[in-house]
């Protein structure tokens, strides 16, 4: 019999997925993707220093090369303005950072991530549970005043060692912690935004290099990719 929910670990793939998130430019876009980037978010929350528009998300599509997933990051944002964006711009995947409910994030009928921002106290595991048509959920830091990009660390023991969806870790990762942060969690995947930049919104070229080089080092060490 299979268990309702399974082990979070890469379930899927033998090597730990990579997202770098924030993405405001083609050339930060295209310079993700030499690195190695498996995904790119682009941020639709204008009060973010990440936050992009519609003519700029399309720029960014334009410019990078196939089987690279465009993941659009929304934060309590109205079905009618998300419906327009997708309707302007070629997303793969949505990512749902606010309090959005499970039934709110499967009526666009897209692949989504639901972000979950972790604080001791809470039933990570229960909140997962809520999204069972995710893709995975995103785990991040929560701050009062920030909901996502918040360039900090939360509590890794905090992460339920069962999850019903795969996990993708965020929050404060960089090119000196993510590799403990995989041999701690063995997440699906990780993502990063402040970690990889030069100043917010600018990333930067020699750290997403760094960052990708140090997902794959930890993945050769777990003894995950063959
Ligand atoms: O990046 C932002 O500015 C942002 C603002 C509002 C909601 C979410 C936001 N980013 C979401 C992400 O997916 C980030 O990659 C994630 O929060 C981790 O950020 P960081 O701690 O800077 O690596």
């Amino acid at each position: 019999m299979i268990a309702a929910s399974f082990v979070s670990r890469k379930v899927t793939v033998s090597r730990t997925l990579i997202k770098i998130c924030g993405i405001t430019s083609a050339d930060d876009a295209l310079a993700a993707c030499n690195a190695g980037a498996d995904a790119l978010g682009l941020v639709f929350y204008e009060p973010s220093p990440r936050g992009i528009r519609v003519q700029q998300a399309r720029d960014i599509v334009a410019a990078i090369p196939p089987f690279v997933t465009v993941v659009a990051l929304f934060v309590d944002e109205s079905a009618a303005v998300i419906d327009r964006i997708l309707e302007q711009v070629a997303v793969d995947c949505i990512q749902f950072h606010g309090s959005e409910s499970a039934a709110f994030c499967e009526q666009f009928g897209r692949p989504y991530l639901k972000a979950l921002r972790v604080r001791p106290g809470q039933d990570i595991a229960a909140a997962c549970q809520r999204y069972p048509g995710a893709r995975a959920v995103l785990l991040d830091s929560w701050q009062p005043d920030l909901p996502g990009g918040t360039g900090t660390t939360f509590d890794w023991g905090l992460a339920p060692a069962r999850l019903a969806r795969p996990l993708v870790l965020a929050g404060g990762l960089n090119d000196s912690n993510v590799g403990a942060a995989i041999r701690a969690l063995a997440p699906a995947g990780v993502d990063v935004s402040g970690g990889v930049e030069r100043a917010p919104g600018q990333k930067d070229i020699p750290k997403m290099s760094r960052f990708i080089a140090a997902v794959r080092a930890a993945d050769l060490s777990d003894g995950a990719v063959q």
